[in-house]
């Protein structure tokens, strides 16, 4: 049995992903309680949310004021102010022990019969629930980076959830205005099973010198209809994520995942990307 009535949505991790899932959730109405580890992170996030409702309320894409909207958001360092949502969605490192430490929090403070879900983009459902008790109603729903702007969910079925448990996953993000797909609980899923070696080959091709980082992505977004060439979206996603991706998909895959070397050394000289002001590209 999984709670139905959702009120109140939870949501652990107030960076890049955290902060778009509670600004889309505010946004359809839902209460959300924003949790992370440390205020500043969680005030990082409410700046994330402010600038992103400023942008939407310019373009005039909101039905309601951005300060009504930041109000349904209450921010907290404490992990018992999850305890009374309805529905939980984790946001925080792309690590299998602290997903499962937070999973182990999760069911000792929040209700028995309520959601638990993952925005993991490569770990595997069925093992951040492996120690629980109860693993049957926790689920993968994967938002894609900016959550406000970007339409899909994907739905990820750990091998204990139950139907009741995916069938609520696609409505809430439905309800969040979202359109989802249904993935099984393998590797990268469908998103980054395939995304991961296109943004490592675009990599590679830019180390051997196939043409310039520009050409790269423009020979991709007009050959192949995508908004975006692999650097620059690669940059967007955060090249410390691409490459913990790539890694988690190396070692459950094999050698056809392995990150590219200039991936690799990027995120050793701290150039993370966008979030950093430089990548394969620099950002003011
Ligand atoms: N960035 C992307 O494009 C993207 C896309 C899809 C999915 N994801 C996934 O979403 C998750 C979050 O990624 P992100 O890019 O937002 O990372 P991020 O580094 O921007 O944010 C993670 C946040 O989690 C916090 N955190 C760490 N441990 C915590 C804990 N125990 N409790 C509460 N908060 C904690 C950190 O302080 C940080 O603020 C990861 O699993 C990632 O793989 C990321």
């Amino acid at each position: 049995m999984v709670r139905e009535q959702i009120d109140r949505i939870g949501v652990v991790g107030a960076g890049t992903m955290g902060s778009g899932i509670a600004q889309v959730a505010a946004t359809t109405g839902y209460d959300v309680v924003m949790r992370d580890i440390e205020s500043e992170f969680v005030e990082n996030g409410f700046d994330t949310i402010d600038d992103s409702l400023g942008r939407l309320d310019s373009r005039g894409d909101l039905a309601e004021e951005p300060a009504t909207i930041r109000d349904r958001i209450e921010g907290t360092t404490l992990l018992d102010d999850l305890g009374d949502c309805d529905l939980v969605i984790e946001a925080a490192l792309e690590e299998l022990e602290v997903k499962r430490e937070v999973f182990a929090d999760l069911e000792r403070v929040c209700d028995e019969d309520i959601l638990l879900a993952t925005n993991t983009s490569t770990l595997s459902i069925t093992s951040i629930a492996s120690d629980l008790e109860t693993p049957e109603r926790v689920i993968g729903l994967h938002f894609m980076n900016p959550v406000p702007i970007m339409e899909g969910v994907e739905v990820v079925v750990g091998e204990k959830t139950t139907e009741a448990a995916t069938d609520l996953a696609h409505h809430v993000a439905e309800d969040l205005g979202k359109t989802t797909w249904e993935a099984d609980d393998k590797p990268g899923f469908v998103t980054n099973r395939i995304l991961m070696p296109w943004i490592n080959e675009g990599i590679r091709a830019y180390d051997e010198g196939v043409a310039s980082k520009e050409d790269i992505d423009r020979g991709m977004e007009l050959g192949t209809n995508v908004p975006m060439g692999p650097l620059t979206l690669a940059d967007h996603i955060g090249l410390d994520v691409c490459l913990h991706a790539s890694e988690t998909l190396h070692e459950e895959l094999g050698d056809r995942y392995k990150p590219a070397y200039l991936l690799t050394r990027k995120v050793e000289a701290g150039d993370l990307g966008k979030k950093t002001g430089k990548g394969f590209y620099e950002y003011e």
